[in-house]
């Protein structure tokens, strides 16, 4: 009886792979983000990327950063987790895991508690000292959300497709 394969990637790496991959979909020119909502045990729930509404046209909405609110893309880009909870068509979310690129911000974090998320797995915290950032963590704590860095490996997972 051979033993069994080594080398095979974790839930975590597995999980966060199909959120880097769900991310590769973003139209984002600055920032690509994905998101993986996986049940407790360990059944893939939903996936997301950030992105602007259906029928909100990619070439007509705006993808700047700066000017007028109305000019750039913070009104119109729905973030990569709260299109994981809106994609998910199952029942409920309750005790569920996220995975996803980039820390949620405070509007994504009320979007999780009040779906019933229970764990988030994140990979980058590049806004981390932002107030957005800042009252995420805040409710989250408040909310027994537990959330935890991915761990990264270093390991190359190559995918050619
Ligand atoms: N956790 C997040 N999930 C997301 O999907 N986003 C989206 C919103 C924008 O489309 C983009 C951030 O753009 P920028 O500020 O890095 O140029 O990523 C942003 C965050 C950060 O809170
Ligand atoms: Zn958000």
């Amino acid at each position: 009886m051979s033993d069994k394969r080594s080398g095979y990637i974790s839930w975590d790496e597995y999980f966060m792979g199909v959120a880097v991959l769900s991310g590769m979909r973003s139209k984002d020119p600055h920032t690509q983000v994905g998101a993986c909502i996986v049940s407790e045990d360990n059944k893939i729930l939903s996936m997301g990327y950030n992105g602007f509404p259906k029928g909100c046209s990619d070439d007509e909405f705006p993808w700047a950063r700066e000017g007028e609110p109305y000019d750039n893309k913070y009104f119109y880009t729905t973030h990569s987790e709260l299109n994981a909870i809106l994609n998910y068509r199952g029942g409920s979310l309750e005790g569920a895991k996220l995975y996803v690129t980039l820390f949620p911000c405070n509007e994504c974090a009320k979007a999780i508690i009040q779906a019933g998320i229970r764990t988030i797995v994140y990979d980058d915290d590049k806004y981390e000292m932002t107030p957005s950032v800042m009252a995420s963590k805040r409710m989250l704590d408040a909310a027994g959300v537990r959330y935890y860095r991915y761990k990264r490996t270093g390991r190359e997972i190559q995918i050619t497709l």
